[in-house]
């Protein structure tokens, strides 16, 4: 769209709206252009280009690229945009305002910051602003009208109101001449009085000076002629005749706006120079990856960075308390901190915000992100404010010490289909429902003596692998998928769940689902909500006739908490649960056992030692038990790595926060989606040494633990959100790894050596490795 509407971006000009044959986009403008601009920059972005008649016009709308501009090449945009009236009586030569940055200019700016405005001679002439301030309160005493004072406020409102207002020969130079508005003359005239009337005030004072009078007062007039008396090179009478107009100009207007703004409770509007005073670059500059031709006037939207929503909390209203705690001061602040302590991140492109940044390995993307921009980082993924944790310390933060306010979860849009988001115990908020939920799980299903009770219905299970295994053995190939069908089935919900939709990061396109992601998984949860309804149907016929099931197992335990406490969980919720249990329990399962073995492949000495302890503790070619696993520390260390470089779950299960809150130093603003990268947590060189190894060997002397009490190793996550199936994954994955390797030698398929073995990953919900691995079990000699 934008390549479409933007014309000679070959010189890879910022983007911007497609100017009209002569006057470019100056209709584009409207008598606001503070509020006209802003809305361009939503379709062209925080940095575009216009062109305005002949004029490139560069507009800054974002604090971050506001301060590049004003900070960080600050010297390349100092020149100043001449408009032509300020021609008038010369003043642009003479003026502080419009001198270029040269000696000239700096000089003058010399006088004004050592001689004016520096601390000590304000509190050396403070008094007379106090007499002022006292004679204001006197003046509005009296309401009274005529006077000095009124009268140059008129003047000076004349010369600024008609500088600020668009010229057509400011922006058609060729029109200089003609000075078709007449706007020069009308300045001339105005500029006249007010340096006429200077002209009057230091005849008056050099009179005094010259009878040795005393004035005083020391005020800047005084000053000035002192200056000019002991150093007549720095500065003469014209020079100060034309500061004093530069001062009174840009002091009166600009000062008294703000403060009748205030006195209307708009003091965040910048009404008194919406856009700075214009810049000009003298010379290309590159700045964001574009190119700001020399000449081009810049325009810094003072007007639409203090209404930005992304810095300002509810911009429109008028709030002092939001200085109360911060260090922000006045306009010029922007470049320093946000106003809400956002987590710092990187600067959003329109609409899309940081989604472009995510890439196709978010989980690396944001790693490397976090490196710029700290353990916690805030990006905006379209409309959604995501922040993101990258460290253990933040991690704790957020799952620990505030664990109930970040225990809310972002809702994928996929998973409302079939209602499925009101009815699962992943997905539920932190409330009634959902503690019931765990409850039942905790209690019923995931319970050590529950899992004790049904221990032989899962070595059963693991028999059936090995004996599928030995099929493969025999048949000299390697292992194929064995539920094949179902294992697809949850796979396709996997990975619908974890493809970026872009409904989540545009809520306003959910009822289209443009990419059809709800539809598709209406169709995948309607499967698997279909057989778990077929198998309760089963359980419930055979319970009705009497016939002995035998199992006690899950489904088992579920049906007589229905029976019991209907009130609890009814068949629906069963169906719903069992459909949590399949999807939540099964790839992640899966995927873990499948990296722990492709890393064992990859590493023959580490596998040699696992085969070693087994062969010890439990006997070359024995299936494990879950017993067994307490005796098998370097398994239990191979796991726990495995876990540490391919937690199957890299972004926990998003969380979201309700309202405001406070976490390290920085605010997570109500709404934001908030990922824990535990990916990158488990490769972080701070915490682990030669964090890109595989090195079981690091937890032999180490008391880490991955149940959600040491922060370096968190792959269930931790706080009431905590996987509640850790309990029955702590067993299985090590009882049914054992089983594998103390049953068979593993070689790759096609004779892949080794060190050949791909290990690349595949992200989604669950972290998979994008090709799956191929082993062919051997026969043990
Ligand atoms: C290696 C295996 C597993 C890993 C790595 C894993 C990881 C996770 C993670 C990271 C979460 C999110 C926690 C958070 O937000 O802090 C989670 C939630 C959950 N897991 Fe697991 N999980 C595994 C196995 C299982 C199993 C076997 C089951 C059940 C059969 C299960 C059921 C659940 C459920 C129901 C939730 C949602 C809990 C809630 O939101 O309250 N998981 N899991």
């Amino acid at each position: 769209l934008l390549t479409l509407t933007s014309t000679n971006r070959s010189k890879n000009l910022p983007p911007g709206p497609a100017p009209l044959p002569i006057i470019g986009n100056l209709h584009q403008m409207g008598n606001k252009p503070h509020q006209s601009l802003p809305r361009l920059a939503k379709i062209y972005g925080l940095i575009m280009s216009l062109k305005l008649g002949r004029v490139t016009t560069v507009v800054i709308t974002s604090a971050a690229a506001g301060k590049e501009v004003l900070q960080k090449q600050d010297l390349a945009f100092s020149g100043r945009s001449v408009p032509d009236a300020v021609n008038a009586h010369g003043q642009a030569q003479f003026s502080v305002v419009w001198l270029p940055v040269g000696s000239r200019w700096r000089s003058l700016r010399k006088v004004l910051n050592s001689n004016i405005f520096s601390g000590s001679r304000l509190d050396a002439n403070q008094h007379l602003r106090s007499k002022k301030v006292d004679e204001l309160i006197a003046y509005c005493r009296r309401s009274c009208q005529a006077g000095f004072g009124q009268r140059i406020k008129e003047v000076v409102e004349k010369i600024s109101g008609v500088a600020g207002k668009p010229k057509l020969v400011d922006y058609f130079p060729v029109l200089k001449k003609i000075d078709p508005q007449r706007i020069r003359q009308h300045m001339a005239v105005n500029f006249g009085k007010v340096l006429e009337r200077f002209d009057g005030l230091f005849n008056e004072r050099l009179d005094f000076m010259r009878l040795r009078k005393p004035v005083g007062s020391n005020d800047v007039l005084d000053v000035l002629l002192n200056v000019a008396e002991e150093d007549p090179d720095e500065i003469d009478r014209t020079l100060i005749e034309r500061m004093c107009l530069d001062l009174f100009v840009a002091g009166t207007d600009t000062t008294s706006s703000t403060v009748e703004w205030a006195m209307t409770e708009l003091l965040r509007n910048p009404g008194t120079v919406p856009f700075f005073i214009p810049r000009r670059v003298e010379v290309d500059v590159e700045m964001w990856g574009y190119n700001i031709p020399k000449g081009a006037q810049v325009l810094v939207n003072a007007w639409a960075i203090g209404r930005d929503p992304s810095l300002w909390e509810d911009c429109l209203a008028f709030k002092t308390e939001r200085f109360l705690a911060s260090e922000l001061d006045a306009i010029l602040s922007h470049t320093r901190r946000k106003s809400k302590n956002f987590p710092p991140g990187p600067a959003p492109l329109p609409i899309i915000g940081s989604l472009h940044k995510l890439g196709d390995q978010p989980h690396q993307s944001l790693a490397k992100l976090a490196k710029d921009y700290g353990p916690i980082m805030s990006l905006k993924l379209g409309r959604v404010t995501t922040v993101v944790i990258s460290s253990s310390d933040a991690a704790k933060e957020v799952l620990q010490k505030q664990d109930i306010a970040f225990s809310s979860r972002s809702i994928p849009d996929a998973v409302n289909a079939h209602s499925q988001s009101q009815f699962s115990v992943v997905w539920l908020p932190v409330g009634s429902r959902w503690r019931s939920l765990r409850k039942i799980l905790n209690s019923n299903i995931f319970s050590g003596s529950r899992l004790d009770a049904n221990q032989h219905l899962r070595s059963t299970k693991v028999e059936e692998l090995v004996s599928y295994c030995r099929k493969s053995c025999q048949a000299g190939e390697a292992v194929d998928d064995s539920a094949k069908e179902f294992k697809e089935l949850v796979r396709s919900i996997m990975a619908e769940a974890g493809r970026p939709n872009l409904v989540d990061y545009f809520p306003v396109l959910k009822k289209i689902d443009p990419q059809g992601i709800r539809r598709r998984m209406t169709v995948h949860f309607g499967k698997v909500i279909e057989l778990c309804r077929g198998l309760i149907n089963e359980r419930l016929e055979l319970r009705r006739l009497n016939k002995p099931v035998g199992s006690n197992d899950v489904l088992d335990v579920l049906l007589n908490i229905a029976e019991v406490i209907p009130d609890e969980i009814d068949v629906t919720h069963i169906e719903r649960m069992c459909l949590d249990l399949f999807v939540a329990g099964s790839d992640t399962t899966s995927s873990t056992l499948e990296w722990a073995m492709a890393e064992l492949l990859l590493n023959p000495v580490t596998m040699a030692k696992a085969k070693a302890e087994l062969e010890q503790v439990i006997g070359k070619g024995k299936i494990i038990e879950e017993a067994d696993v307490s005796r098998l520390p370097y398994l239990q260390c191979i796991v726990k790595e495995a876990l540490r470089m391919h937690p199957a779950v890299p972004f926990l299960i998003p969380r979201r926060v309700e309202v405001d809150v406070e976490a390290c130093g920085y605010t997570v603003p109500k709404g934001a989606q908030v990922l824990v990268n535990v990916w990158a947590i488990g490769r972080d060189p701070t915490l682990w040494e030669d964090p890109l190894s595989f090195n079981p060997e690091r937890f032999l002397a180490s008391e880490l633990d991955v149940r959600g009490r040491d922060f370096e190793l968190i792959p269930f996550g931790a706080g009431r959100r905590i996987c509640p199936g850790l309990p029955l994954a702590i067993r299985t994955v090590p009882v049914m790894l054992g089983s594998l390797i103390n049953s068979f030698n593993w070689e790759l398929d096609g004779g892949v050596a080794s060190k050949e073995l791909a290990m690349e990953e595949k992200f989604g919900i669950t972290l998979q490795k994008a090709q799956p691995l191929r082993a062919v079990p051997m026969p043990l000699v």
